[in-house]
């Protein structure tokens, strides 16, 4: 999988290709991250790349050309074509499901916008599609676009060793994660869970989808109801009900 970024901050998206899941998707050829700097697209001496928003008001706003010859260098930089994709408050909200949908295209050019947003008419002439990763300003698209490029990396085949299955990270059945354990058994008196020391299999998977039904039940009822439980799930998420009911 190739993405492309165009941003301001080269330097801040490049971290990912450096470190972790996203660096050994990196090394192993799994994905292929390059940036694209509007900057480096201005024609005058002050390298400009924005510029005051019409209609007056605070802030400034990104020119289109800039923005649009790097998208164009970006597109032609490879022979696959890309799905253009905004990051901005303003876009579709993204969830596990969105992940697997970009995850999926075989190429992505990612525009990470700043100031106080990007003129529009860049979005109807180059923009694909426009995702949000939550309600809330950040200073710029870039940690979005590292939030779209960690999410997508996990999916990669070969991204992940054994010792990081996604398959059991929450949302993947659309359910949150079970609560995890590691040595020492007691700390401050809080012991691990006995079943997750007997070592039977069985009953450890069991524990861990009940308690994945159970905090998704408390947590976030909402996703809850997106999903059509089996018969031995509803049995598992009644008896943590009865185990927990205040
Ligand atoms: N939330 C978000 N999800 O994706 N991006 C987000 C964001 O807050 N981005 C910053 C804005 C700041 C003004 C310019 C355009 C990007």
């Amino acid at each position: 999988m190739r993405i492309d970024v165009v941003t301001l901050f080269p330097d801040l998206v490049n971290c990912v290709a450096g470190c972790g899941i996203t660096g050994r998707a990196v090394e192993r050829g799994l994905l292929a991250l390059h940036c694209w700097n509007p900057r480096d697209y201005t024609e005058d001496r002050h390298r400009t790349v924005d510029d005051r928003p019409y209609g007056g008001g605070p802030g400034m706003v990104m020119k289109v050309e800039p923005l649009r010859r790097a998208v164009h260098d970006a597109r032609g930089a490879a022979q696959v074509p890309a799905t253009v994709v905004n990051l901005s408050p303003q876009g579709r909200r993204l969830d596990q499901a969105g992940v697997r949908h970009l995850a999926s295209r075989p190429r992505l050019i990612l525009i990470a916008g700043r100031y106080e947003g990007i003129d529009e008419r860049l979005v109807e002439l180059e923009v694909d599609e426009e995702w949000s990763i939550g309600d809330y300003i950040l200073s710029g698209g870039e940690l979005a676009a590292m939030v779209v490029i960690d999410a997508c990396a996990r999916l990669l085949p070969g991204a992940l060793g054994d010792e990081d299955s996604a398959e059991q990270d929450s949302f993947t059945d659309g359910l949150l994660d079970c609560p995890h354990y590691t040595r020492p058994e007691v700390i401050e008196g809080l012991a691990v869970p006995q079943v997750l020391l007997g070592g039977h299999h069985g009953e450890i998977e069991r524990w861990r989808r009940k308690q994945a039904l159970g905090r998704t039940w408390e947590r976030r009822p909402d996703l809850l109801e997106k999903l059509e439980l089996s018969e031995a799930d509803e049995r598992l998420l009644e008896e943590y009900r009865r185990e927990h009911a205040p």
